[in-house]
C-alpha cells in the first residue's frame, strides 16, 4: 500500500518503515537466480535502506564505475516489495528491448532489472533487488539551473516521459509518483533520462481488468503533494490518466519555477481545491491561444481531444505531436541533447512580445488561474496537457 502524501520533492518515507543497516564494501548476495553480487559503496538512501553501487561478484573491488545498484532494505517492508514486482513484471531487459524495437524508439527509460533475492545477516532477512546503476536527479539539475528549465528541455522531458509512461501502462502499472527527484539521468550518457522509484507504481489493470471508479476518504491525497492527481486527492486508486496530469504539473513547474498551490503544500484539500480551480479557470481562459506560444500547430490537434475518463487509454501519439509541434515553434527538434542551462531562457521564444519564462507568481487567488495569461504562457503546456491527457472529467465517467 502506497505511504500517505510526501510532504515534497525529496520527502521520506514514514517512520514506520525499518530502516536496513549499512552492509561493508564486499558483501556478496545471492539472487533467486543463483547469481552472486558484491556491494560496493552506498549510492543513495530511501526512506526505508541504502542503494549501494555493485557489479557481478568477482575477485575484484567494486569501484566508482559499477554499472548496478543494489537496493536493500528489511524484508518485512512493504515498498521494496511492491516496487520488486513492478521491475520483475515490466522491466526485464528483453521486454525492454522488444518494445523499444517494435515502437522504434531509441532510448526508455525505464531502469533494467537484473535480479533479486533475500539475504540473511545477524539473523536478519533483507530483500535486494539489483538494477541499471544511473547518475544525477533532474531535482539536482532543476536546483542548479535557478529553478527553471528551457522550454526546449520541457518539451524533451515531456516526450521522454510519454514514451516511458506509455510502455508502463502498456505492461499494468500506473507511476503515480513523477517528479524531477524521481528522474535520473544515465550515468555514462548525460542526455538519457529515466524514471525511477516504482514504490508507489500500481497496477491498475491486473490481467487486463481495470479497476473499477472507487473513493475512499482514508486514502485521500496519496502521492507527492504539489504534483498528485485529483484522483488521488480523492482517494481514488491511481490510473493512466493521473500519470498525465501528474507530468503536466511537472512540466509546469519546471517552465515557470513554481506551482499555484506552493505557497500551502501543508494543506491537502487546498491543493486539491486550487488543482481543480485552477484546472478549470485556465482552461477558460483561451488556453489553446497561449498554448500556441509553447506548441504552435499543436492547440488545433489537442482541442480535438477529448478529456479522459478514469479507465481511458490516453492517446500518447497526439500527446508527442504536441510537443513536438511545441519543439517547431521553437524553430527546434527533438535531437535527443538534453540542455540543462541556467535560467530558462535559452530557447528562442516564438512570440517576442510574450516573454519566454514564467514569473514565480502572479496567479489570481479565486480562479487559480495566471493574472497576466501572456506572460504565463509555459503554463498552458501542462493545462493543455491536462485536457488532452489528464482530463478532468471528475468524479467519474
Ligand atoms: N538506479 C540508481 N542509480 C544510482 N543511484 C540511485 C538509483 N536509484 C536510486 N538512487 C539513489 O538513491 C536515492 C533513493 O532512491 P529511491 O528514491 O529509489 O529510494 P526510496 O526509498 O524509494 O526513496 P523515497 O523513500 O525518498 O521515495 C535516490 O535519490 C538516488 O540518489
Amino acid at each position: 500500500m502506497p505511504p500517505k502524501a510526501k510532504a515534497t520533492g525529496r520527502a521520506r518515507a514514514p517512520a514506520k518503515r525499518k530502516l536496513a543497516e549499512e552492509f561493508p564494501p564486499g558483501e556478496v548476495l545471492t539472487d533467486t537466480g543463483k547469481k552472486s553480487w558484491k556491494l560496493g559503496a552506498p549510492v543513495g538512501q530511501g526512506g526505508f535502506g541504502l542503494i549501494y553501487l555493485a557489479d557481478q561478484n568477482s575477485d575484484k573491488p567494486v569501484g566508482k564505475e559499477a554499472p548496478y545498484v543494489i537496493k536493500v532494505e528489511p524484508s518485512e517492508n512493504g515498498p521494496l516489495f511492491s516496487e520488486l514486482h513492478f521491475y520483475m513484471r515490466a522491466a526485464k531487459p528483453d521486454l525492454i528491448q522488444t518494445w523499444m524495437k517494435t515502437q522504434k524508439v531509441k532510448h526508455l527509460g525505464v531502469p533494467r532489472y537484473w535480479g533479486s533475492g533475500l539475504h540473511e545477516k545477524g539473523g536478519k532477512r533483507y530483500r535486494f533487488m539489483v538494477i541499471d546503476r544511473l547518475g544525477t536527479d533532474l531535482q539536482k539539475k532543476f536546483e542548479e539551473c535557478g529553478k527553471r528549465f528551457p522550454r526546449k528541455l520541457v518539451l524533451q522531458l515531456g516526450l521522454r516521459l510519454l514514451d516511458i509512461l506509455e510502455f508502463i501502462h502498456e505492461h499494468e502499472y500506473v507511476h503515480a509518483d513523477v517528479k524531477a527527484s524521481n528522474l535520473m539521468l544515465s550515468h555514462s550518457d548525460p542526455n538519457q533520462v529515466y524514471l525511477v522509484d516504482y514504490g508507489l507504481a500500481y497496477r491498475y489493470a491486473p490481467d487486463g481488468v481495470l479497476k473499477e471508479y472507487k473513493e475512499d476518504p482514508k486514502k485521500c491525497h496519496d502521492g507527492t503533494i504539489e504534483f498528485t492527481s485529483i484522483d488521488a486527492h480523492k482517494g481514488v486508486a491511481p490510473c493512466r490518466r493521473g500519470d498525465l496530469e501528474i507530468l503536466s504539473y511537472c512540466m509546469v513547474q519546471w517552465l515557470c519555477g513554481r506551482l499555484p498551490w506552493e505557497d500551502k503544500l501543508q494543506d491537502p484539500v487546498y491543493v486539491r481545491d486550487s488543482k481543480i480551480r485552477w484546472s478549470a479557470g485556465a482552461a477558460s481562459l483561451g488556453a489553446s491561444q497561449m498554448w500556441t506560444d509553447l506548441c504552435s500547430g499543436g492547440s488545433k490537434q489537442l482541442l480535438s481531444v477529448k478529456s479522459l475518463g478514469y479507465k481511458d487509454k490516453p492517446r500518447y501519439e497526439t500527446l508527442r505531436s504536441v510537443l513536438q509541434s511545441g519543439l517547431k515553434s521553437l524553430q527546434q527538434k527533438d535531437d535527443g541533447q538534453l540542455e540543462f542551462t541556467a535560467g530558462g531562457g535559452a530557447a528562442p521564444a516564438p512570440a517576442p512580445a510574450k516573454v519566454s519564462t514564467c514569473p514565480p507568481a502572479g496567479f489570481n487567488a479565486e480562479t487559480g488561474a495566471a493574472e497576466n495569461p501572456a506572460r504565463f504562457s509555459g503554463l498552458h503546456s501542462g493545462v493543455e496537457m491536462l485536457k488532452a491527457g489528464g482530463g478532468y472529467m471528475h468524479p467519474q465517467s
